[in-house]
């Protein structure tokens, strides 16, 4: 069998289209366009350019979004401060901080100051605790992105047998719940996991976010399985590869994800989903 490509490049086009022609509807109603609030410490080179990515897809769909770009020196102090004034400000709908932050800042402390209703990643404890008991809020981004992308293969999810590998509080663990949510049973495998090949091989979905290059090779993968590849990694002729083996997975896969051009994109797709959602729960906030 050769695998079908889940294009996420291209599923990701489509969403931003159908939030565009929602933005458009708000504007024409007179309403402001969703902002999102963008706070970037420090000069990571991998940060600015996701982030420059991220404030593209924003104007490329009609939101405001603004920059706060601090030195590596900020203090936690400092960064609260200004969470607290977007966390007031009526024009700001969604604030997402760029992880990784200097090690001076505790990443805890930051997540869990942000309104959960302005929460677009979806890592404050109450939108994890919501996702948890099947009522979520807003949702995170990653593992958000990869169930559209499985919907798009028009498979029922009920039933099915899925292995996550990668147990991260941002991609393992909300996709496993994700997944157990669709009614899939769900398996969340690690770094001490026994006999990894063996439960790989009954996967009908597997979602490998493990963050090595080509960890997965073709061998373990079940026939017709779908395939979701969250890594990635850079090679040492500084190409994007992904978790997984790509070409041996692809014979025997129903369905896989590239990378680039798969998750990645579908991780931005759903930060604008989560920031139009945030907005709407801001008006319907306002309006009594
Ligand atoms: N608060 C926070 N929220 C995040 O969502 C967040 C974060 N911090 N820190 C870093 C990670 C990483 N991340 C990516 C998003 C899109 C691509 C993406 O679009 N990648 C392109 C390739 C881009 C390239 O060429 O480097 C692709 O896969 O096709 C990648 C990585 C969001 N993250």
């Amino acid at each position: 069998m050769t695998a079908q490509l889940l294009d996420g490049k291209s599923i990701a086009a489509d969403i931003r289209q159908q939030i565009k022609t929602r933005v458009d509807a708000l504007l024409a109603a007179g309403q402001r366009a969703p902002g999102l609030a963008v706070v970037l410490v420090g000069e990571n080179p991998a940060s600015q350019v996701y982030v420059r990515n991220k404030r593209k897809a924003c104007a490329e769909v009609g939101f405001r979004s603004e920059l706060h770009e601090l030195p590596a020196s900020t203090t936690q102090d400092e960064l609260l401060a200004l969470i607290d004034r977007l966390n007031a400000d009526q024009d700001i709908d969604g604030i997402l901080v760029q992880l990784p932050l200097p090690e001076q800042i505790d990443e805890t402390l930051v997540t869990e100051r942000i309104l959960p209703t302005k929460d677009v990643d979806g890592f404050h404890p109450y939108n994890v605790g919501r996702l948890v008991l099947r009522m979520p809020l807003l949702r995170p981004c990653t593992p958000k992105g990869v169930m559209t992308m499985l919907e798009r293969t028009g498979q029922p999810l009920a039933g099915l047998d899925a292995v996550v590998i990668g147990q991260s509080n941002i991609v393992g663990r909300p996709m496993a719940l994700e997944l157990l949510a669709a009614r899939c049973t769900v398996t969340i495998c690690h770094s001490r996991t026994k006999d990894l090949a063996e439960k790989v091989r009954g996967a009908d979905i597997l979602v490998a976010a493990v963050g090595r290059p080509r960890f997965v090779p073709g061998e373990w993968i079940k026939e017709g399985a779908t395939v979701i590849d969250v890594g990635i990694n850079r090679n040492e002729d500084g190409k994007l590869v992904g978790d997984v083996d790509f070409a041996s997975c692809a014979e025997r896969a129903a369905w896989i994800t590239p990378v680039p051009g798969g998750v990645g994109p579908m991780t931005i797709a759903s930060l604008l989903e989560n920031t139009l959602q945030a907005a709407e729960l801001h008006a319907a906030s306002q309006a009594h």
